[in-house]
């Protein structure tokens, strides 16, 4: 399976953001997104993951194919970081709580409640739900925001031990992540012209 996108257009408080974004992502592949704060990376995202509707535009995979991370990441307070997984794990109905995590380092945190853990620790636990989703296609917003730079490395190369199975992966990102196999869109010249008056603030202003 193939994640097509065709001249989508996406809005954000009622206002169109991006219009005409076309882009194909083949298995085994990740696809990085950049531009400007507020250009509409999270908006296009969310608008993929069917957390909102787009304007205009197709998206060829259902939304039951991918997974969203973003900076909410999800995690139940209360429970431990392995009863988190194991909740996710359950809903996905697929295994591999352990495998994930070993994989973003989290064997010696399994027992701590998800509200007691450092800001780069949730994240890393944010990053491990990915792997026991069982989805192909990883839509993700600024991952590494607390990451130290070990997890950093730790992330990259879980996701490309999810490319190397098949998966794909769409990243905004603003720091290097280090995947150069990667492919990079800009999504500046995807921004829509809005007329001063239209109702966006930011762009009354810019
Ligand atoms: N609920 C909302 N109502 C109205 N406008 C919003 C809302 N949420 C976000 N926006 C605006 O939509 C625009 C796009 O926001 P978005 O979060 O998609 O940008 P971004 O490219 O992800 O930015 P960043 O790099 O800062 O994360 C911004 O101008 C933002 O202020």
């Amino acid at each position: 399976m193939e994640l097509v996108v065709d001249k989508l257009a996406v809005a954000r408080g009622g206002v169109t953001l991006l219009e005409g974004v076309s882009f194909a992502l083949a298995p085994g592949r990740a696809l990085i997104l950049r531009g400007p704060n507020g250009v509409g990376k999270t908006t296009l995202l969310r608008t993929l993951a069917g957390l909102q509707p787009a304007v205009a535009g197709r998206v060829s995979a259902p939304p039951e194919s991918l997974t969203y991370a973003a900076h909410a990441d999800g995690l139940k307070a209360v429970l431990t970081v392995e009863e988190n997984l194991g909740f996710w794990a359950a809903i996905h109905g697929v295994g591999g709580v352990g495998d994930a995590m070993a994989r973003m380092n989290l064997l010696d945190l399994r027992d701590r409640r998800a509200a007691n853990l450092s800001a780069g620790q949730k994240r890393r636990l944010g990053l491990a739900r990915l792997l026991v989703t069982g989805r192909p296609i990883w839509v993700l917003d600024e991952p590494t925001v607390s990451l130290d730079v070990a997890s950093v490395a730790l992330f990259a190369g879980v996701v490309r031990g999810h490319l190397a199975q098949g998966g794909m992966a769409l990243i905004a990102t603003h720091i290097d992540l280090g995947l150069d196999e990667a492919a990079v869109l800009d999504l500046a010249p995807f921004k829509a012209r809005v007329t001063v008056g239209s109702g966006g603030f930011d762009e009354a202003f810019a």
